[in-house]
């Protein structure tokens, strides 16, 4: 799946995933009214209304972009019904090709990290039977359980040849709390680094590992350090837009083969009718204000890595 991320990514010109993490109250009032109207406003109304806007948001943009995070807690608010509108976007984005980055950073004990892998990127079997659950192509995971809470998933991603993105420095205020501190004369996020490479060097795509990293946009100056602890681990990288990270602080993510990392926005995309910036296309077309948000992102990082 890795090799699939890198061919897309080069094929769109854009080292870019959107983030569908959609809140009820970004969704307009005229998606929300049609299913409201149809499923009353209980859970089932509302997991209608994301998916709705879910649908309309990856029409509108899907081959501009190599893949999309569907963040689960978005879905997980709405219980079971929002989990049926996750497993719908999962399967609707695969049908339009895309790449699907599972955003549900998971990771227990091995057992229990087992069956989250299988959940999620595997099979798990029924009797005689196998059957897929929610089959996303990556997921991302945290790694604070460490080696024995990361292996069940390495080892789907290997049989499933799928991929993972390890929390290494995440993008929020408060990273720095655990994250930064120093042990031995190197912060923690340092040690996850070394780790997340040493775990991905046998789980070679062509180019680059399919066990990759988070690391914040937010923290350029570590995203450098981070980028030559881990060379051949693709960077998932959040944070740019609504967080405060610029395009212009994004080159030192990359590798000199022009790959290496894609950044993720997600309310900068599919909330974008409500910013000022593309308030010309007002709810009706709030579908065509994340279509141009997404070409100005593309853009804009691509202008900033020179690209
Ligand atoms: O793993 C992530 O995707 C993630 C890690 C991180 O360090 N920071 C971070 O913001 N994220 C996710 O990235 C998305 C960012 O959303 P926006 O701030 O709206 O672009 C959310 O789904 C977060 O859960």
């Amino acid at each position: 799946m890795i090799n699939k991320l890198i061919t897309k990514i080069q094929k769109t010109n854009a080292p870019i995933v959107v983030g569908l993490d959609p809140m009820l109250n970004y969704i307009p009032k005229q998606i929300q009214k049609r299913a409201f109207d149809e499923y009353g406003e209980t859970l089932e109304g509302a997991a209608e209304a994301i998916w709705q806007y879910n649908k309309e948001i990856v029409d509108a943009v899907y081959d501009l972009i190599p893949a999309v995070k569907p963040q689960i807690a978005m879905y997980e608010q709405f219980g079971i019904e929002g989990l049926k509108a996750f497993k719908k976007t999962i399967d609707y984005c695969k049908q339009k090709d895309l790449v699907v980055i599972g955003d549900i950073k998971r990771g227990d004990i091995g057992s229990t990290s087992e069956a989250y892998a299988i959940g999620h990127l595997g099979k798990v079997t029924i009797g005689s039977k196998t059957c897929r659950g929610f089959d996303e192509d990556f997921v991302t995971v945290n790694p604070y359980l460490g080696t024995d809470g990361i292996k069940p998933f390495i080892d789907v991603c290997k049989s499933e040849k799928k991929g993972l993105f390890i929390l290494v420095k995440t993008s929020n205020q408060s990273s720095g709390e655990f994250q930064d501190r120093f042990i031995d004369g190197k912060p923690l996020y340092e040690y996850v680094g070394e780790k997340v490479a040493e775990w991905g060097a046998d789980c070679m795509g062509d180019s680059y590992s399919y066990i990759g990293a988070v690391v914040g946009a937010t923290y350029p100056e570590m995203g450098k350090v981070l980028r030559k602890v881990m060379p051949k681990s693709f960077i998932l990288v959040p944070g740019y837009g609504a967080q405060g990270g610029k395009a212009s602080d994004l080159l030192p993510y990359f590798n000199e083969d022009g790959l290496g990392a894609i950044i993720n926005s997600s309310r900068g995309i599919i909330a974008a009718y409500k910013q000022e910036a593309y308030a010309q296309f007002g709810d009706a077309s709030f579908a065509d204000a994340s279509r141009q948000a997404v070409l100005d992102m593309i853009k804009d990082i691509n202008e900033a890595i020179g690209k």
